[in-house]
Parts: C-alpha cells; sequence; structure tokens
C-alpha cells in the first residue's frame, strides 16, 4: 500500500534556537493533513524542509517508503506541487499562461519555447491550453482566463496560484497560509475547494496545509498536527484538536503572551 509522506524524527537548529524538535507526521494519499500552532511554532520551516529549502539536522523523509531528499527544482518530478505565501504568479503573464507555466515541464518543446520567441509546438500547446482551462473551471475562474493578474482581486489571485499548482497535476500538494490575506466568505470558498481535491474524478491529490488560520483547518482537514515550539504538541482528527487542552493553552499563551509585549 502506498504510504504518502512520511517525516521522522525531523529535527532543525538555527544557531542555538531549536526550530524544529524530533517531529513525525504523515500524509496519507487522499488525504488533507493540517499543520497549525502559533507564531513561531515551526510551521513554516516544516514547510521549508519537505520543499528542500531548508535541510534537517536530523531526522528522514521518505515518499511511500522510499528515501526523499527533496531539491525545490525537483519536487514536481515527484509528483509534489506547492503555492507559497503570497502568489508569486508572473505580471507579464494572463491567468490562462500563469497556469500553463504549471504544466509546462510536460511539453517537449511547445509552452516556454513560445514564451522565448522560439518555434512552438502547436500540440502541445493546445493541450496545455486545454487542460489549464480546465482547471480554471473547476476552480471557478475561467471567466479571467485572459485576464492580466495584476488586474485581480486577491482572492482570485490565490486561486489562479492555486490552479498553477495543481496543472502540475500532483499527488501531494503543499499550501503555505492559504488564507492569508482573505476575508470569511473567501476563506469558506477556499476550504470547499481544498476539501475536494483528495475527491476529484481526475488527478486527486493529497494535501499538507500549514497554515495557522484555525477554521479553515477545522474545516478541511482529516487530521491535524499541532506544533508548539517546534514540538508535536497534539495530533489528531478536528474533534479531538478541538478539545486539546494543550493546544488551547499554547494558543492562548501565545496571545497573552502578545498583549503582554
Ligand atoms: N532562517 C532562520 N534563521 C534563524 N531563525 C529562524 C530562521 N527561520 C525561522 N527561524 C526561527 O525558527 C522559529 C520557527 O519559525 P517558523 O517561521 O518556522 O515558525 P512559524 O510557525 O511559521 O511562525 P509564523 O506563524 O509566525 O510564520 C522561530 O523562532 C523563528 O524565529
Amino acid at each position: 500500500m502506498e504510504r504518502g509522506l512520511e517525516l521522522h524524527h525531523i529535527g532543525v537548529r538555527f544557531g542555538g534556537l531549536t526550530a524544529l524538535d524530533d517531529v513525525s507526521l504523515q500524509v496519507p494519499p487522499n488525504q488533507v493533513v493540517g499543520v497549525i500552532g502559533p507564531n513561531g511554532a515551526g510551521k513554516t520551516t516544516l514547510f521549508n524542509v519537505i520543499c528542500g529549502f531548508v535541510a534537517p539536522q536530523t531526522g528522514a523523509l521518505t515518499l511511500d517508503g522510499r528515501p526523499l531528499r527533496p531539491r525545490p527544482h525537483q519536487l514536481t518530478r515527484l509528483g509534489i506541487a506547492r503555492t507559497l505565501q503570497g502568489t508569486g504568479l508572473f505580471a507579464g503573464l494572463t491567468v490562462l499562461e500563469n497556469v500553463m507555466t504549471g504544466a509546462a515541464h510536460t511539453a517537449h518543446a511547445g509552452f516556454v519555447s513560445a514564451l522565448l520567441g522560439l518555434p512552438a509546438s502547436d500540440r502541445d500547446e493546445r493541450r496545455l491550453r486545454r487542460q489549464a482551462l480546465d482547471i480554471l473551471d473547476d476552480l471557478g475562474i475561467a471567466d479571467h482566463a485572459e485576464a492580466a493578474p495584476t488586474t485581480l482581486p486577491f482572492a482570485v489571485r490565490q486561486r489562479v496560484a492555486l490552479a498553477r499548482a495543481l496543472a502540475a497535476r500532483p499527488r501531494l500538494l503543499l499550501l503555505d497560509e492559504p488564507a492569508g490575506g482573505l476575508g470569511g466568505d473567501d476563506i469558506a470558498g477556499l476550504a470547499e475547494l481544498v476539501r475536494q481535491l483528495p475527491r476529484r474524478d481526475t488527478d486527486p491529490c493529497a494535501v499538507l496545509l500549514v497554515e495557522h488560520h484555525m477554521d479553515l483547518v477545522m474545516a478541511v482537514c482529516d487530521d491535524i498536527v499541532v506544533l508548539d515550539f517546534g514540538r508535536v504538541i497534539a495530533t489528531g482528527a478536528p474533534d479531538t484538536i478541538r478539545d486539546d487542552p494543550a493546544v488551547t493553552d499554547a494558543y492562548l499563551g501565545a496571545a497573552v503572551d502578545s498583549d503582554v509585549a
């Protein structure tokens, strides 16, 4: 049976500061797993370890039981896609072209060459275009296909970034703070969308959601891992986590600290 992504006893130190301490977790195929925790808990560091931006000093990662040493530029080949905080869209390309870049690695010659003004393969480009339009349609933003990203509201740009990540047809999608900058209605829409990702008929994928927005995590995750000061203080289904005193303490403690500060 496929095991998906697993982190085994991961430790990261920055000088004298322990950012992650003995962190283990699993993202099984076709599940949504959330990582939450107060500011400074280690969420971004964990995300960066999985993307290959930060190399852990201790522990190991595996993908379907095989050793994984992630490198940012090799993630797509492993079936992993990510969105980052902010949208990172190319301002000079339309929405559709942005989404097509997410799948450019599957083209033999066309799209990237076309952007560079080189001879393109029409068949590749047509296929990428159709696939990108389908994804935009799935995400309810096909009307904006020809728009420049800078002209669109932030919530739509967030969806375009998600569409670009999905264009790589990942089996694992990593989302870093996708609710950042969104209002209540947009977060509800995002929750609905993320919940569907493992259940899609075409290209279903597992999701690892790193987010400090508790409502979103509670609404979409099958399993939640709570970090505090770099350690896992709780793991379980949303209902278990909601009632866990250690989690409440960590969040309340953080709130009190920031009030005092
Ligand atoms: N490159 C770095 N060098 C030194 N310290 C770092 C570095 N990156 C993170 N840290 C520290 O590691 C700890 C964990 O930070 P991290 O950003 O992973 O937490 P977080 O849970 O993502 O916080 P937030 O919700 O505020 O983004 C913090 O104390 C942070 O200051």
